[in-house]
This record gives C-alpha cells, sequence and structure tokens, in this order.
C-alpha cells in the first residue's frame, strides 16, 4: 500500500543529524523517550523492508490451539546480513547515544489495523529492573500504549514514521506495552533493537 509521501519521510534513509529527544517520565523508575523525526526517509525504509524481508508468520498455542500471531516477524541473529544497511547505523546511533551495546534487530509487520500485538512484557527482559528496548516507527502511526502492571492510569503515545521510542529502567518489569487493533489504518514496520544491563 503507498504511503503519503512527506520530505522527511521519503529519500534515503538516514538517522537525522539534530534530533531531539524527550524523556516521559512513568513512575519514579520507568521511563520513555520519544524523538521525533529521528530517521529520515523512514517510508522508503517502510518499502524495502516490506518487498524483501523473507516475513514469517509466529503461531502460538492460544486456548488449546495453534494460533496465528496477528502480525508477521523478523528477528535477525547478530551474524545474519541485514536487509538494509541503516539498520546497522541505526544500531550505532542508538549504542553511541545510550552508551549500551544494542544487539541484533527484531522486525515486526503490522499489515492493517487487524494486526497487533496485546499488552505484555518483552519475555527476555520482564525480571530485569534496568533494560533498553528503542523501537523505530516506519509507515502508519498507530497507538502505543503503556499501562502499569499494579493497574493505575496508563500512556498513549503516536509515534509517526520515522520517531524513535526508548522504553527505559524498570519499564519491562513494571509496565506492559501493546500496539492494539485499530479501526482502519496503513500498514507499520517497527523495527526494535534491546539491551539489558
Ligand atoms: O511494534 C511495536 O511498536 C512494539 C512491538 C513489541 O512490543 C514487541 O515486539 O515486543
Ligand atoms: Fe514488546
Amino acid at each position: 500500500m503507498p504511503l503519503q509521501c512527506s520530505l522527511l519521510t521519503s529519500g534515503d534513509p538516514a538517522v537525522s543529524i539534530n534530533p531531539t529527544f524527550s524523556r516521559i517520565r512513568l513512575d519514579g523508575t520507568s521511563w520513555v523517550d520519544v524523538a521525533p523525526g529521528w530517521l529520515r526517509g523512514a517510508d522508503d525504509l517502510y518499502g524495502t523492508l516490506a518487498s524483501e524481508v523473507p516475513w514469517r508468520q509466529g503461531r502460538r498455542w492460544m486456548y488449546e490451539r495453534m494460533v496465528d500471531d496477528p502480525r508477521l516477524s523478523r528477528w535477525y541473529k547478530a551474524t545474519e546480513p541485514l536487509p538494509h544497511p541503516i539498520l546497522a547505523t541505526i544500531c550505532s546511533s542508538l549504542c553511541a547515544h545510550y552508551q549500551v551495546p544494542f544487539g541484533s534487530v527484531g522486525l515486526n509487520f503490522y499489515r492493517d489495523g487487524d494486526d497487533s500485538v496485546a499488552f505484555h512484557r518483552d519475555r527476555e527482559l520482564r525480571r530485569l529492573g534496568n533494560t533498553l528496548i528503542a523501537i523505530v516507527t516506519l509507515g502508519a502511526r498507530r497507538p502505543f500504549r503503556l499501562r502499569p502492571r499494579g493497574g493505575g492510569a496508563g500512556r498513549t503515545l503516536l509515534p509517526a514514521s520515522g520517531d524513535l521510542l526508548v522504553m527505559g529502567g524498570r519499564c519491562q518489569a513494571d509496565w506492559e506495552h501493546a500496539v492494539p487493533k485499530v479501526a482502519s489504518c496503513g500498514p507499520r514496520i517497527s523495527a526494535s533493537w534491546r539491551w539489558a544491563a
């Protein structure tokens, strides 16, 4: 599906040279950084990844039967060739900004508003009190929701194409996040990198 063109989101992908980071404090120990327009050319990168990544259909057991995950995904091991060189540049920029070694990249493809990911904590990080998950949005803007595990008010962010969102601190231990289904929207790919202390 073609995406709306804009000067910042079309063209060769590149990390912005003067991004603005804002930190949203979720509570005393969990936070989310947001850097709007962090990646330029995000719609072009969306186009390349949508057509060239060998997407996989994940499946899981639910109520005693196997169901398809409502999204496609592809995780790259550190040793695997990446589908676009900018993914390595993004990883280096994130490492430089946060001064930690981010690892391999995971890609998720939400084909339309019916694709989603339910509230969850990232499995391998959920017992840890100091983690970073950096997510770059490519394509459609969709709500990204956060809610405290113990109950209470949540937050809804609306990352647009090229925006960077980074969950940090105890965000995996104490908060859950989701990309809920929406009535109608274009396709979105998220690219994510993880680090744990
Ligand atoms: O697509 C996103 O923005 C979030 C994906 C996510 O939370 C996950 O794959 O664990
Ligand atoms: Fe997640």
